[in-house]
């Protein structure tokens, strides 16, 4: 299979702060690829350098074969979209305004938006189930209902490539599943390729097919999540203890710290 991203002994920092050292994964066309790690382990670092909006100190970031520094920044936005932990939000504009704006690197030489813009953002609007907000301003919206809207504004961009920073991380048990859902049917559906930041390693394990294990901006393991989601792996990257246990749905790992209250008894103390 053709990989979508291949980075190679990529490092990345900020001023004299070096955040990635040396890393190198791919992530194939089509496949749904999850990077997991602790806080500051520079997973949204990693995300922001394969969408070319960080310059590597040293190494590549390559996107079906060609370096990410090479695109003009209209070519990069039709290949990929990057949905970011955070989005600004300067104006209130409404939500259909929002998810129109993915189409900018479609338009023409003035900008304007026709017919088949407007449906494809009334289309992304429907698939995340946000079709019901489209004239309220998306200052004015819930933290998940906002992450929707982000959503759709980056599948009516029509990329290749999705990356996303922890986007369920204010989604309700419901919307979460639905979230990762629409995910796995857009890959399965138009061949996309994702990349998705999670802190929840049980949605990792379910939707991921590959995954990346990400400490200290260096990768302790990459591979299935039922390869690597093991308790040595997840104890050395996250440094707690976990019980790595068979998912009842099927053959994938579940995940679940073990709070400190059963370590002190299984000590004796
Ligand atoms: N714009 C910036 N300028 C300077 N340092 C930064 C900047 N952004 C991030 N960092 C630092 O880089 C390191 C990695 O940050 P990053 O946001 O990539 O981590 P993360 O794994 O996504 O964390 P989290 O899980 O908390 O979101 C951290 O030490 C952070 O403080």
């Amino acid at each position: 299979m053709k990989a979508a991203v291949t980075v190679e002994s990529l490092t990345v920092g900020y001023g004299k702060e070096t955040v990635l050292h040396e890393l190198t994964f791919h992530v194939e066309a089509g496949e749904f690829f999850v990077v997991c790690g602790p806080n500051g382990s520079g997973k949204s670092t990693l995300l922001k350098a394969v969408a070319g909006l960080l310059r590597p100190l040293s190494g590549t970031v390559r996107l079906f074969g060609r370096d990410v520094a090479s695109f003009g920044k209209r070519e990069l936005a039709r290949l990929v979209a990057h949905v970011p932990q955070f989005v600004p939000l300067d104006f209130p504009f409404t939500v259909a305004e929002v998810v129109l704006m993915g189409r900018s690197p479609h338009l023409g030489l003035f900008g304007l938006e026709g017919k088949s813009d407007m449906e494809k953002a009334r289309e992304a609007m429907e698939r995340t189930r946000v079709g019901h907000l489209e004239t309220r301003t998306v200052d004015r919206l819930s933290g998940g209902e906002r992450q929707r809207v982000f959503l759709a504004q980056a599948l009516c961009q029509e990329p290749r490539i999705l990356l996303l920073d922890e986007p369920t991380a204010a989604l309700d048990l419901s919307h979460q599943v639905n979230f990762m859902d629409i995910l796995e049917d857009l890959r399965s559906d138009q061949n996309l390729t994702i990349a998705m930041v999670s802190h929840d390693l049980n949605l990792a394990a379910m939707y991921g097919e590959r995954a990346l294990l990400l400490k200290a901006g260096r990768a302790v393991a990459s591979g299935p999540p039922g390869e690597i989601f093991t308790f040595a792996s997840l104890e050395e990257t996250y440094g707690c203890v976990v019980v790595v246990s068979v998912n009842p749905l099927g053959g994938f790992p579940q995940v679940t710290p073990v709070p400190r209250r059963y370590l002190r008894a299984k000590a004796g103390r």
